[in-house]
This record gives structure tokens, C-alpha cells and sequence, in this order.
């Protein structure tokens, strides 16, 4: 990869050269050009009785503080394990990671991770409220300072009202809104969401998408964010990286200039939003096809 001057090209052995340019300010919140986070030849296996299983080979790709950036690859190729190592909760078999300047080995306290599935990332047994406090009590911070930085996150999600109530007694959606709430209380530099609305009706995701957008654009928290759905990467994002099938690396990685604030309606009937839907779709489906060319043996 070389950059410089907010453009860069991408080079991936065995595939063709990818034109990138990164947004010159990503997210409106900072001219920066260091990376909040640097990945570099990550690389993931895992091990089994019939030898490794390699997830990840080789991922490369950096995100500027402030931006919103979306990883998008085709089903099994690998975004939950790269999203896992860059939370710190895998450990890499190759490569390195980066956050804010230094080598990242384990969980940082500056990164928060929202994971698809609400249903067994909240305690049933515990309240909204003691939910989202709980990562600030393994932080050691105040009771005063959890109590209100609670009240917070929930009126931030819009769930002020629901703070004595457990889980089960919430929509999905509020659901998902209480696991964004928990990861929002630890006031995160960045926030790591792994296919957060996969779990919700389309209407919910909607509204959930534009709630992460206005907390995206209020807080300035970068935002690495998976997804299999490619409009959702392209109306989120101001880049979408795109991982081929697994093993993947990195194929494509395209800046979204599409103006904010964005719109559910407004947005998506840009033409450029439909040009760059077909661009990522047609990357997914590309790297789709080399697989069942190349037959299973290409995975290994
Ligand atoms: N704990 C594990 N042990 C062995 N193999 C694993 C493990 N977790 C994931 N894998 C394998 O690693 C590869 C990537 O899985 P991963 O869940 O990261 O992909 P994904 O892109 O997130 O999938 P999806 O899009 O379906 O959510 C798959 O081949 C999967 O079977």
C-alpha cells in the first residue's frame, strides 16, 4: 500500500491493483492523516484435528481518526475473526496491529465492541442499567461517574425510560439499542460493530443505522463496522474495505464520497450511491466465483 496525500493505491498479489483514495476528512472531525488503527498482514488461523483452518491471510488496511469505515466480504470469508483479533479478543498468528501509535496485544480500553447477536451479548438476569455498567465496573471507575455516564448512553439510544428493565422485556431493536449504549458508556475512541442490525427487521435497521450515524457524527468515535449488507456499508461508511472469500485479504478498499448528513431516501437515490452499491457488489460476487472456480482445496 502507498499513500500520502489522501490518495493510495492497494496491491494484493494474485489479484488486480485496486485504485483507493481515503477521504481527506474523515468523519468531519479531524485533518489527521495518523491512523487510530493500522492493520498489517494479519493473518489468523485457527487450529483443528485436520490442521489449521487459515481465516485471515495477510489483511492490510488503516483507519484515520473519526472515520466510519465498513468491512464487507462474502459469507464465512472471515470479517468476524479480523474484527475479533482487532479487538484485542483473538490472539494473531502473523502480522501486527496498531492502535493510536502503539502495538496492540491484547484489549485496549479506548475500543468498544457491539456484536450481532444482543441475545447472548446481554445478561438476561441483569437490568438495562446494570448492563451497560458493566464494563465500567471491570474499568474500576466511580460509582458516581458509572451512574451518570449510564444515564447517558441510555438517553443517547433513547432508552432513558427502560433502565430498570431486563433484556426480555425489550424489542430486538431496544435490545441492540442497550448493547450500543453499553459500548458507548466506555466512551470509546473506537467503536467495533460486528454486524450489529443482522438481527433486526428492516425498519428497525433503519432507524438503528441513522442512530449510529448521529452518535458517529455527535461523538467523533471511529467507527470499523461489519456488514453483509452492501447498501448499509456504502450509506454508513466513508470507506468500505472489501475482504475476498476465505482466506481473505483485502481486494478493495473505496471511499464513499456521498455529502452528509445522510438520508435514508435522499441518499440512496444519488446516483453515485447506486454506482458504488454495484462496485462493492460486484467485488463480493467476483471473489465469490474465484472460489467455487478455484473449488474447496483453494481455501487451504
Ligand atoms: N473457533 C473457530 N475454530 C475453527 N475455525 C473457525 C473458528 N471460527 C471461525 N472459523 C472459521 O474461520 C473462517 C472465517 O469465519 P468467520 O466467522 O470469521 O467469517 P465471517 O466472514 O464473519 O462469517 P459470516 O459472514 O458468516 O458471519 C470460517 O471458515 C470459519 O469456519
Amino acid at each position: 500500500m502507498t499513500g500520502g496525500d489522501g490518495g493510495h493505491v492497494l496491491e494484493q498479489k494474485g489479484h488486480r491493483l485496486v485504485e483507493v483514495s481515503m477521504t481527506k476528512d474523515p468523519g468531519g472531525t479531524t485533518g489527521s492523516a495518523t491512523p487510530i488503527l493500522d492493520v498489517r498482514g494479519v493473518t489468523k488461523s485457527y487450529p483443528s484435528r485436520r490442521g489449521d483452518v487459515l481465516a485471515v491471510r495477510g489483511i492490510d488496511f488503516a483507519v484515520r481518526p473519526g472515520e466510519f469505515v465498513s468491512v464487507v466480504g462474502p459469507s464465512g470469508c472471515g470479517k468476524t475473526t479480523l474484527m475479533m483479533c482487532v479487538a484485542g479478543l483473538l490472539p494473531l498468528s502473523g502480522g501486527t496491529l496498531t492502535f493510536r501509535g502503539s502495538p496492540m496485544t491484547g484489549p485496549q480500553d479506548g475500543v468498544a465492541v457491539v456484536f450481532q447477536d444482543y441475545s447472548r451479548s446481554l445478561f438476561p438476569w441483569l437490568t438495562v442499567e446494570k448492563n451497560v455498567a458493566l464494563p465500567l465496573r471491570d474499568r474500576k471507575i466511580p460509582r458516581p461517574e458509572i451512574r451518570s455516564r449510564v444515564g447517558q448512553a441510555l438517553e443517547t439510544v433513547g432508552l432513558g425510560h427502560a433502565a430498570g428493565l431486563h433484556p426480555w422485556q425489550l424489542s430486538g431493536g431496544m435490545q441492540q439499542r442497550v448493547a450500543i449504549a453499553r459500548g458507548l458508556a466506555v466512551r470509546p475512541e473506537m467503536l467495533i460493530m460486528d454486524e450489529p442490525f443482522a438481527s433486526v427487521d428492516a425498519q428497525t435497521r433503519a432507524s438503528l443505522e441513522d442512530l449510529v450515524l448521529r452518535i458517529w457524527a455527535e461523538t467523533g468515535t471511529t467507527v470499523l463496522f461489519v456488514t453483509h449488507d452492501i447498501d448499509e456499508a456504502v450509506y454508513l461508511s466513508d470507506r468500505v474495505v472489501v475482504l475476498s472469500q476465505g482466506p481473505s485479504i483485502v481486494v478493495a478498499d473505496i471511499p464513499v464520497e456521498l455529502p452528509r448528513p445522510r438520508d435514508q431516501i435522499e441518499t440512496k437515490q444519488i446516483p453515485l450511491f447506486g454506482a458504488l452499491r454495484a462496485q462493492v457488489f460486484n467485488l463480493v460476487m467476483a471473489s465469490e466465483r474465484r472460489t467455487s472456480l478455484s473449488g474447496p482445496g483453494a481455501r487451504d
